[in-house]
């Protein structure tokens, strides 16, 4: 068992790790709840939920189990969430459990923190993206102008992170949190990059994949401790992400995965630190690595303009001006105010570049 702790300025909460840890999970429940509600997916709940129940020892748990994919990450969801919750009885003394990858751990999460002003909830990550969504807070929904435009950050009481779960993903998911775990090496570790770079994401031993998850989360728990509310540097845990997330709301939820469109999206960032800052960066291989590893990269023709757009609804916008997380080496991670013709300049650039190397 490997027991963190999250230091964050609001609260303090552990994340434990370990293999079949779902087995005994009212040992890792600190307090007494009058009522349980787990929020999770068809295929999650298919796999998991009935240990997760068995588990709990308790005689009120309520389940609630959404369709898979980003789009129930909407108000309509939301909403009906809140009416089964008050049908079911929650109360302020009730715990939410988040049972699944980041759609439902940012769904639920934002639930927990708006129901009856706020309730308890716990975070029980099943991918290996949700590793780094699960920790630190953020939760939000989609709303049909961007990505977690409508959200808190509100901390979990724990997160219980069960790595048996990860045996069982698609390899679209497991694409997807290696993308997630590529950000937080190249913000933060040169090694834990390497040692990505090394493998087959459809050969992985899972004593590798564990170690690149444990790595990710603590690379993630440092910079929340550091910045919690997102003031400074915990901006560079959005690398990839200025263009990802423009890229997941243009082309519509779900055609790409959240790690997909973020792979294109650090991709990008690391063409633009090439260009902007003359980084020396190892872009050519992580775009063969990419290739290798069946990411879709190559993407129809996309206007600039438009991606602009949507790009100028992120959250790191300042003054009107679209502000990347650039690297100037791995592990040295900067922030960049970006002038929107440059900008378009640079996208067509680097999408002439990709389609047609
Ligand atoms: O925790 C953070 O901070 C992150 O930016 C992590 C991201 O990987 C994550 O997808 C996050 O939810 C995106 O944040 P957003 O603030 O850009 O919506």
């Amino acid at each position: 068992m490997q027991k963190l702790q999250i230091n964050a300025t609001t609260h303090i909460y552990p994340i434990y790790i370990q293999a079949g840890i779902r087995h005994s999970l009212s040992d890792y429940i600190a307090k007494d709840y009058d009522k349980i509600l787990v929020i999770t997916d068809e295929n999650v709940a298919t796999l998991y939920l009935a240990d997760i129940r068995c588990s709990l020892h308790h005689e009120q748990v309520y389940t609630i189990t959404l369709p898979p994919g980003e789009h129930v990450k909407q108000l309509q969801t939301f909403y009906d969430i809140h009416t089964k919750a008050l049908q079911f009885g929650l109360t302020r003394q009730s715990l939410i459990i988040a049972l699944g990858g980041g759609v439902i751990g940012d769904l639920a999460g934002f639930v927990a923190a708006t129901y009856m002003r706020g309730i308890d909830y716990i975070q029980m990550p099943t991918t290996i993206l949700a590793h780094d969504s699960s920790v630190g807070g953020k939760v939000a929904i989609n709303h049909e102008y961007g990505k977690n435009l409508i959200g808190q950050f509100y901390s979990p009481q724990a997160v219980i992170y069960d790595m048996e779960t990860l045996q069982t993903l698609p390899l679209k998911e497991v694409r997807s949190g290696y993308a997630e775990l590529l950000k937080e090496a190249l913000i933060a570790e040169p090694t834990l990059y390497n040692s990505i770079l090394s493998i087959k994401i459809n050969n992985i031993v899972v004593e590798q994949l564990k170690m690149h998850v444990r790595n990710g989360i603590m690379i993630k728990a440092n910079l929340v401790e550091k910045d919690e509310k997102e003031a400074n540097e915990r901006k560079y845990l959005n690398f990839g992400h200025t263009l990802g997330h423009a890229l997941e709301t243009t082309l519509g939820y779900g055609t790409l995965a959240h790690g997909e469109a973020v792979a294109i999206g650090i991709l990008f960032a690391m063409f633009v630190s090439e260009k902007k800052l003359s980084a020396q960066l190892p872009t050519k291989d992580m775009y063969r690595w990419l290739l290798d590893n069946d990411y879709p990269i190559h993407l129809q023709e996309l206007s600039s303009t438009s991606l602009v757009k949507q790009m100028k609804l992120d959250k790191k916008v300042v003054s009107n001006h679209v502000q990347m997380v650039l690297l100037q080496a791995i592990g040295e991670p900067i922030l960049q105010k970006m002038d929107e013709a440059e900008l378009e300049g640079l996208l067509e650039q680097f999408f002439k570049k990709i389609n047609n190397v």
